[in-house]
């Protein structure tokens, strides 16, 4: 499978290259950064700390995704935007780890995905998809008696908040409880706030150092408390997840898909 690595001078877009030039079936065949980038005209192999491998870092993406079959994408919303209009239009499979994402930009990729299929998820490890099942079953087996607060910390650089996964991570518990999220969670607490209201959904952020996401889901009753936690100890586990996603996408038809539909953990939650 030919995959274009697109914000490839980033954090995880070096780590991306890495596991493309590991994954059997997977070769590297393009890499995009942005206009101006200090990057433009690198060898993509250097940049991510393995041998020379003759992609050269280029500010046009168009002619990268002509000649490929899917791109792995963890930019910005803005950057996301293009390039699932361009993946549409060369129907190439698009692999969306970008969080920050919001309702607009949300609706426009999914008309993307009507051309193309596109997998998209504000975690790709398996470990939080699988941390996801576990919330989802633990909010709906107790009641509201237990208030349910999502934690999150990342490294100072981080932009968004809260993470993409602790909103994955609410959805889930407020799928469990039967709730719409958009209408009982809270992200932010300041001055005198009043009590908690029953069956709200908190939300806490910490930023700071080289932290590379940890999560907390605490289900927290009367003299008793519930903690699911997630560390990610090294960002390969999200780039393994993206390479695993591009060649189960590349079966599929044109749509929208998670992670968890990658993983088959959505068939699990059906039964
Ligand atoms: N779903 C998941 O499993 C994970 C998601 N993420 C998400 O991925 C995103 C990126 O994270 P991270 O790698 O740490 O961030 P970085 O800032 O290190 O990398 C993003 C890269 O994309 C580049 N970029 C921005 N706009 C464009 C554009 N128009 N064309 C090409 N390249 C562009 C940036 O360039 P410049 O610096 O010049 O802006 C930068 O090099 C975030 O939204 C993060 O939350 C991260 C890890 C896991
Ligand atoms: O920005 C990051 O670094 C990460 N972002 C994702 C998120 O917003 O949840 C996933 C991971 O935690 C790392």
């Amino acid at each position: 499978m030919k995959l274009v690595v697109v914000g490839a001078a980033g954090r995880m877009g070096r780590t991306l290259i890495r596991i493309v030039a590991e994954t059997p079936g997977m070769v590297l065949t393009g890499a995009v950064e942005r206009e101006g980038a200090a990057e433009i005209g690198a060898d993509a192999g250097l940049l991510a700390g393995l041998e020379a491998n003759d992609v050269k870092v280029t500010d046009d993406p168009l002619p990268a995704f002509a000649k490929a079959d899917g791109v792995l994408d963890f930019t910005s919303p803005a950057a996301t935007l293009q390039f699932s209009e361009l993946a549409a239009q060369a129907r190439i499979v698009h692999v969306i780890g970008t969080t920050g994402i919001g309702p607009e930009e949300e609706t426009r990729i999914e008309a993307a995905a009507r051309h193309a299929p596109v997998i998209k998820s504000g975690n790709m490890s398996l470990g939080v998809n699988l941390l996801a099942v576990l919330v989802r079953e633990a909010a709906k087996a107790l009641d509201d008696d237990f208030d349910i607060e999502v934690l999150e910390m990342h490294h100072r650089h981080k932009v968004d908040a809260p993470s993409g996964t602790a909103l994955l991570l609410g959805q889930a518990a407020a799928e469990g409880r039967g709730i719409d999220l958009a209408q009982h969670s809270v992200r932010v607490r300041d001055g005198h706030t009043g009590a908690r209201e029953r069956g709200d959904i908190g939300f806490a952020t910490l930023r700071g150092g080289s932290v590379i996401g940890e999560h907390s889901v605490v289900l927290a009753g009367e003299g008793e408390v519930i903690e699911l936690t997630h560390k990610a100890g090294d960002r390969t586990i999200f780039a393994r997840g993206a390479a695993k996603a591009a060649l189960w996408g590349r079966a599929k038809k044109p749509g929208l898909y998670s992670m968890a539909d990658v993983l088959g953990l959505n068939k699990e939650q059906d039964r």
